[in-house]
């Protein structure tokens, strides 16, 4: 146990790939540290984002919805630390919070739920997702495709998809597996659907200031996926993208530092923009150099998306 007189407290949304991630992380933590089964207790806390399911996210605060309630858990102390997929977490978090570690990277790709591909799709389909990347990414490969709002955790997506109300609909490869749903969908390729920055990757943030916490967490801490991670936030930061922006961005681990692709669509999907480039481990500065120069090849009509 890291402190004496109770267990450490893990803060969590309650959905089922929340809960997942969050059993994941107590084990990563117990098996690191030689701790019994108690030493780390799950709390569940609901997040604005958990609430408000008819609305798309961006259009009611973005992100912030995921992680609004474990923040303020965080700093009054009713939790050590909060477990979040980082696909969900602000590029741009307040000073006081710390990214302390990450677990190892899952499937980074999107699988397409309901048709075998998107060259299965019938004339003008209708495709549930409520991601602008990956609705502009479907618009580039069928662009007789009618996008409609697809919100909630992965069962309502599927129990939405089995009513008929779309042809099919896409979903993180992560997600799915991490529910025991391997089994469902096709995995689409990275170079048909560069994945979301942070795709795949949980994250362990708590204060700063709390050293104590802070070290325990680092002992489980994944350093390739943590720098990956971090230079595809760097891509959005540069962006100054916010979840109405069509982003893409894969950063891969290799010898001598990394391998960064980024791209940025048109809702329409006809206009893509796309940045390769190899860049040190944690040269942040250069991550964000390759979002910035993404706007400054972008058209005015793209570049406007990421505007205000
Ligand atoms: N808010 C949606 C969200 N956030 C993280 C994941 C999946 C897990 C991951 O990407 O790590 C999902 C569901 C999805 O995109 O299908």
């Amino acid at each position: 146990m890291l402190f004496t007189d109770r267990p450490l407290r893990l803060g969590t949304r309650g959905s089922p790939l929340a809960l997942a991630q969050a059993h994941m992380t107590a084990r990563a933590l117990r098996a690191v540290h030689g701790w019994a089964e108690g030493a780390v207790q799950i709390v569940t806390v609901q997040t604005s984002g958990d609430r408000i399911q008819d609305r798309a996210l961006a259009d009611i605060g973005g992100k912030a919805l995921w992680t609004k309630e474990l923040d303020r858990a965080l700093v009054t102390g009713e939790i050590d630390f909060a477990v979040h997929s980082m696909k969900d977490v602000e590029t741009l978090r307040p000073d006081a919070f710390h990214i302390a570690a990450m677990l190892p990277r899952a499937d980074v790709r999107d699988r397409l739920v309901g048709v075998e591909s998107f060259d299965a799709l019938p004339a003008n389909p209708l495709v549930g997702t409520s991601s602008p990347r990956r609705a502009a990414q479907v618009k580039r490969l069928r662009p007789d495709a009618t996008i409609t709002l697809f919100r909630g955790n992965v069962a309502t997506r599927l129990a939405k998809l089995a009513t008929g109300e779309v042809h099919a609909t896409l979903l993180a490869a992560a997600g799915l597996d991490r529910l025991d749903q391997s089994d469902v969908g096709v995995t689409i390729p990275i170079d048909l659907m560069l994945p979301a920055p942070s795709q795949g990757a949980v994250g362990i943030e708590t204060l700063a200031a709390n050293d104590a916490v802070v070290a325990a967490l680092a002992a489980i801490n994944d350093r390739d996926t943590f720098d990956a991670v971090m230079a595809e936030r760097g891509v959005l930061k540069g962006l100054g993208g916010t979840c109405h922006s069509p982003i893409a961005a894969l950063a891969r681990v290799e010898a001598d530092g990394l391998y960064l692709v980024a791209e940025i669509i048109s809702p329409d999907g006809q206009e893509t923009v796309r940045e390769e480039a190899r860049l040190l481990r944690g040269d942040e500065p250069a991550a964000e150099a390759i979002g910035q120069t993404l706007l400054e090849r972008a058209s005015p009509a793209l570049r406007a998306l990421f505007e205000g």
